[in-house]
């Protein structure tokens, strides 16, 4: 179904905490839709934090949620397609996530198929959007698992300021299962470098140090994000970098990343 359209559907996942998986999901998605693209940001955490970043403070008090989509794909319960989607004022659409995503989390465990509930939903969706970007939780647990399984390819961010190299060695284990047992499309979009500070050469050994071990096997972006308080301010602006700070490095930053994924279609 999915190959009908050239819909691209990307996880961004590392199972590491704080990485900018939530920033680089809303600024990415963004970013696309400022170059004309249709796109819908899924907010896989049962954190809420892309859909308070995008301006939803309260994720909790929310009416609908990813939550309640998988819990009617589980119940086999008929919905809308448009069923509790959010349009934000930049041009994305956003299904919102919040701490209701831990109850389907823990429920999951007994569902049949429980690994490609999220899939069939996105499946439903491909045929609306250019792009689908899934901003996951720091967690190798079931939601993450139908992230993967639903996406066509992961982008993974990685902090540069520790050493990333084993928690990425399981990350790519557990995407070459998934990919071998249920998503045969599954690649690695790329890994991205984020708050990177300039003023360490720290920073360089990692990259060095990524090329060296994952350089072979998986794409590292020739885009990195910057470490910059401005990134950090927009998540309680809900906004984007681009309206918050549109000549600051962060936004200069994203825009060649956009490009460099705009040009993997
Ligand atoms: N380039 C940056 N420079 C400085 N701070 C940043 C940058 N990117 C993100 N941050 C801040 O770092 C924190 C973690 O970022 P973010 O929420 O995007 O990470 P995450 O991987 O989604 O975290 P979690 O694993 O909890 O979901 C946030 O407070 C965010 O505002
Ligand atoms: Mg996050």
């Amino acid at each position: 179904m999915g190959e009908q359209n050239n819909c691209r559907v990307i996880a961004i996942a590392n199972q590491k905490g704080g990485v900018g998986k939530t920033t680089t999901t809303s600024n990415l998605g963004i970013g696309l839709a400022r170059q004309g693209k249709r796109v819908l940001l899924i907010d896989a955490d049962a954190q809420g934090s892309l859909t308070a970043s995008l301006g939803y403070r309260e994720p909790d008090k929310l009416d609908i949620t990813l939550a309640n989509v998988m819990g009617n794909i589980i119940n086999e319960k008929e919905m809308d397609v448009e069923y509790g989607i959010l349009r934000h004022e930049e041009g994305v659409d956003l299904m919102p996530g919040n701490i209701e995503l831990s109850g389907i989390e823990v429920s999951l465990v007994n569902v049949m198929s429980r690994e490609t509930v999220l899939r069939s939903y996105i499946e439903e969706q491909r045929s609306r959007y250019d792009y689908i970007l899934i901003d996951c939780m720091p967690s190798l647990g079931m939601l993450t698992i139908n992230a993967v399984a639903a996406a066509d390819s992961i982008l993974i961010p990685v902090q540069a300021a520790y050493l990333p190299v084993k928690g990425l060695e399981q990350l790519i284990k557990t995407i070459g299962k998934v990919k071998r047992q249920i998503n045969p499309r599954l690649e690695i979009e790329g890994i991205l470098m984020t708050m990177v500070d300039s003023r360490t050469t720290y920073a360089r050994d990692i990259s060095k140090l990524l090329i060296e071990n994952y350089g072979s096997r998986v794409r590292i972006f020739n885009s990195s994000i910057p470490m910059s308080v401005r990134a950090a301010e927009i998540s309680a602006e809900g906004t984007s970098i681009y309206k918050h700070d549109p000549n600051g490095k962060v936004a200069k930053a994203y825009q060649p990343l956009t490009e460099e994924v705009l040009g993997n279609e």
